[in-house]
């Protein structure tokens, strides 16, 4: 099991008191599968994503990443699980402005222990990126620049990728090519993706779908 979160509980500290966010959440996820959470605005897709990156703590169940309970680490101890076995792909592209696209492609590979110049070469050639390597983050479209976003996770191999509306700043016709990709190179790397998107039609290419709806999770 790649990602399982059990029982899983989260609130907030509120002005109006405490919120509770989510309720008897459980979760699995297997090593090659994806899965799109949905759900209304508000409705605590980003709270799970950041429990299920070891971003933050349950308030009551567990969650466990590669067999590794997180929810029970110390925020070192978690930071060392997001840095070796989570990617993230967010809706920003968070690239790094003074690297080039090589040297951001090959960055968390890098930091994880996994830098592999022969996969992080396909990922860019596969990515349309071969010509750009050598540009920085700011001489490039947005749509090159979350090419370079998901390179960059995919080239650390992590068993778990986390996206967050991914392509929720590009065109249809773009955000739909650059997901083909992800997807395809995705199914490469055999990591899990668990997927937050508003799109019901980007979430039926997932293997799996789920929504949050009350707190909790309606199959
Ligand atoms: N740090 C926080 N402190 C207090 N309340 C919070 C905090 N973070 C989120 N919330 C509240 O928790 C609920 C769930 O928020 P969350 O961001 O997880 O929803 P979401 O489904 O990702 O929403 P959206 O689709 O709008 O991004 C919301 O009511 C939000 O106001």
């Amino acid at each position: 099991m790649v990602l399982v979160l059990r029982s899983v509980g989260k609130r907030y500290q509120t002005a109006e008191g405490p919120l509770t966010v989510l309720k008897d959440i459980d979760l699995t996820l297997v090593a090659g599968q994806s899965l799109a959470l949905t759900g209304e605005s508000g409705s605590g897709k980003s709270t799970l994503l950041h429990l299920a990156a070891a971003l933050d703590t349950p308030d009551e169940g567990s969650v466990a990443i590669a067999g590794r309970d997180v929810s029970a680490m110390s925020e070192s101890g978690r930071a060392g699980v997001r840095r070796t076995l989570v990617g993230i792909v967010f809706q920003q592209f968070n690239l790094i402005p003074s690297l080039t696209v090589a040297a951001n492609l090959s960055f968390h590979a890098r930091l994880a222990g996994r830098s592999d110049p022969a996969w992080e070469n396909r990922l860019a050639g596969r990515l349309g990126l071969t010509p750009l390597l050598g540009r920085y983050p700011e001489q490039l479209s947005g749509g090159q620049q979350q090419r370079v976003a998901i390179g960059r996770t995919l080239a650390a191999r992590p068993p778990l990728i986390l996206a967050d509306e991914p392509t929720g700043n590009l065109d249809e016709a773009n955000g739909d090519a650059v997901m083909a990709l992800f997807l395809d190179l995705l199914r490469e790397s055999a990591a899990a993706l668990l997927m937050v998107t508003h799109s019901a039609r980007l979430a039926q290419r997932l293997d799996r779908q789920v929504t949050l709806t009350g707190g909790r999770i309606l199959a």
